[in-house]
């Protein structure tokens, strides 16, 4: 809760920055040294001894053999501390990790009803940071599992670091708090939180871009394993937008994966929308948007299709490979956000830009490459980063 202290009294709870499916992420200030951090605490289910890489949290185990690695890089998420919390609901691992600015994704989805995009310069250079995460990544034998839009920030600049309480509310607003009710009236018990709190309003961040470094952190591991030592019981458990069909269909999840899902993560990037979308959130509509876009999957799972799929029509073109469907798709022009109507975001594309042809056609070479049924056939993270549309 905001006002919080852990670790005796060490970190003092002032915002909420975000929720996952395993965690909610707090804005806190580390007493000692006097400077803000986020502090990421896991939901006590997620929090159980067997998700661990020799005795530490996957989370925490895999950031740090990254880090050891590659020293000087600032690409993978940083953890400061991390300690256990005991509360109503069971243990919660605790994680300090460096406070970052608003996801990826926030930029693309979460602005009203309408669709940004990042100006191509600036999509590019986000893009290409991934891109080179993930070949280090590979080249130092582990698989990401789970990178998406949502799990990549922009970096705040360092003097955001040193804000005092009353600096962080001017800027990011107060937290908003609502009382939880139970629907039968009755007391909800310890195991329920007092309050509801709001997380900061990401377009906070875009309104005010002096904020935010153009650097992006890669903050998710929880899904993330070395291919030397992989986990037992590996369950894959990536958003659906981004699974491979491989992985739909044989709950494998290696570096080919990654590659797919990140091709998914470019696309976005540059066009606003998501390459496989789904309304309902099931995965036959993953599945569908897939088949219209690489046309019929390979025999095996074609027969395992089940129910869901009988209305695909298997025949249908393999459209990115064609290189026509993402111009109809909406590669070209998302508009623009204007709040209030009257700020343009001043980090998203101006109205009426179209991509220029020359960037569609090596784009799409790129997603053609990236984006294939055959985990085997998909080019490896090494070819991927060498490719002309990073550098335009
Ligand atoms: N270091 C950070 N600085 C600022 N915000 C953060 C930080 N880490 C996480 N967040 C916020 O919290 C959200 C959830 O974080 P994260 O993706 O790590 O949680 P998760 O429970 O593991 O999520 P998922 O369901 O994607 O696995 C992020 O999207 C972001 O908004």
């Amino acid at each position: 809760m905001i006002g919080d202290e852990l670790a005796q009294g060490r970190y003092r709870i002032i915002h909420k920055l975000g929720y996952g499916g395993f965690s909610t992420t707090w804005l806190a200030r580390d007493q000692h040294k006097n400077i803000l951090v986020a502090l990421k605490a896991l939901r006590a289910s997620a929090s159980v001894e067997t998700d661990t890489v020799d005795g530490t949290i996957r989370d925490v185990a895999i950031p740090q053999k990254l880090h050891s690695a590659l020293p000087t890089s600032d690409l993978f998420r940083q953890v400061y501390d991390s300690f256990v919390v005991e509360g109503p609901n069971g243990l919660h691992g605790i994680l300090i990790l460096p406070f970052a600015g608003p996801s990826i994704h926030s930029i693309l989805m979460e602005s009203l009803d309408e669709r940004v995009k990042l100006p191509g310069d600036l999509g590019r250079k986000v893009a290409k940071q991934m891109a080179i995460a993930l070949y280090e990544m590979h080249r130092l034998g582990f698989v990401n599992g789970d990178l998406t839009t949502s799990n990549v920030l922009f970096r705040v600049i360092d003097p955001i670091l040193g804000w005092s309480d009353a600096e962080v509310y001017h800027y990011l607003g107060d937290p908003l708090t609502d009382e939880v009710k139970s629907t039968s009236g009755d007391p909800c018990g310890p195991h329920v939180p007092r309050e509801l709190v709001q997380p900061v309003d990401h377009l906070i961040f875009f309104e005010q871009t002096l904020l935010l470094q153009e650097n992006i952190v890669v903050i998710d591991f929880g899904q993330s394993y070395e291919v030397a030592s992989p986990p037992k019981n590996y369950r894959p458990g990536t958003k659906m937008n981004y699974t491979s069909p491989e992985t739909f269909y044989e709950d494998r999840a290696g570096m080919e994966a990654d590659v797919w899902a990140l091709g998914c993560a470019i696309y976005e990037i540059r066009t606003g929308y998501h390459l496989f979308t789904m309304f309902a959130g099931d995965r036959g509509e993953i599945l569908g948007e897939i088949f219209r876009t690489l046309g019929k999957p390979p025999d095996a799972w074609w027969e395992t299709k089940g129910e869901e799929w009988t209305e695909q029509d298997p025949t249908r073109p393999c459209s990115i490979h064609k290189g026509v469907s993402l111009a109809a798709r909406g590669i070209y022009d998302a508009p623009v956000y204007v709040k209030d109507g009257l700020h343009p975001l001043p980090i998203t594309e101006v109205p009426d830009v179209r991509m220029d042809e020359k960037e569609v056609v090596l784009l799409v070479d790129l997603l053609e490459k990236m984006i294939r049924y055959q985990p085997e056939e998909r080019i490896t993270m090494e070819e991927v980063i060498k490719h002309p549309w990073f550098n335009m």
